[in-house]
C-alpha cells in the first residue's frame, strides 16, 4: 500500500513578519536612549534582482524605524571608488551596519571589498574575522551571514531537532554554504557538503534529516532525492521555463514526501531581510556596550 504524506509547510513570510514586529519594538526601545540604528546598503550597477532586493531591505528598514540609506554607484565604479566609499562609512559613528549587495560587477575583487568593511558594522557577517569568530564556534557577540542565521531561526521556531541529525547542504557558498555548516555544526548536528564535484550527490540528500539547498539550479532536487519526513529548506531563486519565480527543490513532488518544507517565495527570502534588520539592530547595542563588557 502506498503511503500519502503531506509535508508541513515552514512560513518564512508569517515568521518574518513576527520577528520584524519583534525588532521594531526593540528600535523603539533603543530610541529612548538615545540610539538609532542605521544602515546603509551600496549597490553597484543596476542588476535587476539586486535592486529589488535592496529596495525591499529599504522599505523594511524604514517600517521597523531604522535609518536607511542607499548609496547606488554606477556600473563603472573602480574598486578604489568602492572602497573609498566604505571606508567613509567605516569613520561614520552614525552607520552601524554596512552591506555591499552581491554580486558585484566583475572589475572589482568581492574579497577585497569584503575585507575592507569594519568587522563591528559588517551586517553581512561576510568579513573573514568574523567567519573565522563562527568557525571557531566563538561565545562572542559577532555577526553571521543572514540567510543561515535565518534558516536557523526556522528550525527552532517549527521545533526542528538539530543536534545528532545528519543535516546535508547542497552548494559550498560564502554566503550560505559554509556559513550554514558551520551553525549547524554548532548546533552539534552532523554536517555534511556537497557540490558540484560531489561524487553520487543524491546518496548524500536521501540520508538527510535535514536538508538545505542553495545552488542556483531550478528543480534540482526530487521527490526520490529526500528521505521520507526530512525537513528541506529551499534557498533557490531561480526561473522556471515560464519566467516564473521558483527554487532549485521540486516543490510539488518533494512535499508529498519532505516533513517541512519551504516554500519559493516566501520561505526562506523573507527571513533573509528580517534577519538584517534584526542584525542591524544589534550591531547598534554591541557598539554601545563595546568596552564596557
Ligand atoms: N550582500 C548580500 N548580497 C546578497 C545576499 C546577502 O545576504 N547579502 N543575499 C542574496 C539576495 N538577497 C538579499 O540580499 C535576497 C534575496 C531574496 C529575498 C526575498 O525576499 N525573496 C522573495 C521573493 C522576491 C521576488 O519575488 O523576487 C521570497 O523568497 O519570498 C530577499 C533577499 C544575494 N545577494
Amino acid at each position: 500500500m502506498k503511503v500519502t504524506r503531506v509535508a508541513e509547510l515552514i512560513d518564512g513570510k508569517q515568521l518574518a513578519k513576527q520577528i520584524n514586529t519583534k525588532t521594531k519594538t526593540e528600535v523603539a526601545a533603543l530610541k529612548e536612549i538615545g540610539i538609532t540604528p542605521k544602515l546603509v546598503v551600496v549597490i553597484v550597477g543596476g542588476d535587476a534582482a539586486s535592486e529589488i532586493y535592496v529596495r525591499s531591505k529599504h522599505r523594511k528598514a524604514e517600517q521597523i524605524g531604522i535609518i536607511s540609506e542607499i548609496k547606488a554607484l554606477p556600473e563603472t565604479t573602480t574598486q578604489a571608488e568602492l572602497l573609498a566609499v566604505i571606508e567613509a562609512l567605516n569613520q561614520d559613528d552614525q552607520v552601524h551596519g554596512i552591506l555591499v549587495q552581491s554580486p558585484l560587477p566583475s572589475q572589482i575583487d568581492e574579497l577585497a571589498i569584503t575585507r575592507a568593511i569594519a568587522p563591528t558594522k559588517d551586517v553581512d557577517g561576510f568579513h573573514p574575522e568574523n567567519v573565522g569568530k563562527l568557525y571557531t564556534n566563538a561565545q562572542l557577540d559577532f555577526p553571521v551571514s543572514c540567510t543561515p542565521k535565518g534558516i536557523m531561526t526556522m528550525l527552532e521556531a517549527y521545533h526542528v531537532p538539530v543536534a545528532g541529525k545528519h543535516a546535508v547542504i547542497v552548494g559550498r557558498s560564502n554566503i550560505v554554504g559554509r556559513p550554514m555548516a558551520a551553525l549547524l555544526l554548532n548546533a552539534s548536528a552532523t554536517v555534511t557538503v556537497v557540490h558540484s564535484k560531489t561524487a553520487d550527490m543524491m546518496a548524500y540528500t536521501r540520508d538527510a534529516d535535514i536538508l538545505v539547498v542553495a545552488t542556483g539550479i531550478a528543480h534540482l532536487i526530487k521527490a526520490a532525492d529526500v528521505k521520507p519526513g526530512a525537513t528541506v529548506i529551499d534557498v533557490g531563486m531561480d526561473r522556471d521555463e515560464n519566467g516564473k519565480l521558483t527554487g532549485d527543490v521540486d516543490f510539488d513532488g518533494v512535499k508529498e514526501v519532505a516533513g517541512l518544507i519551504t516554500p519559493v517565495p516566501g520561505g526562506v527570502g523573507p527571513m533573509t531581510i528580517a534577519t538584517l534588520m534584526q542584525q542591524t539592530v544589534e550591531l547598534a547595542k554591541w557598539s554601545e556596550t563595546r568596552g564596557t563588557k
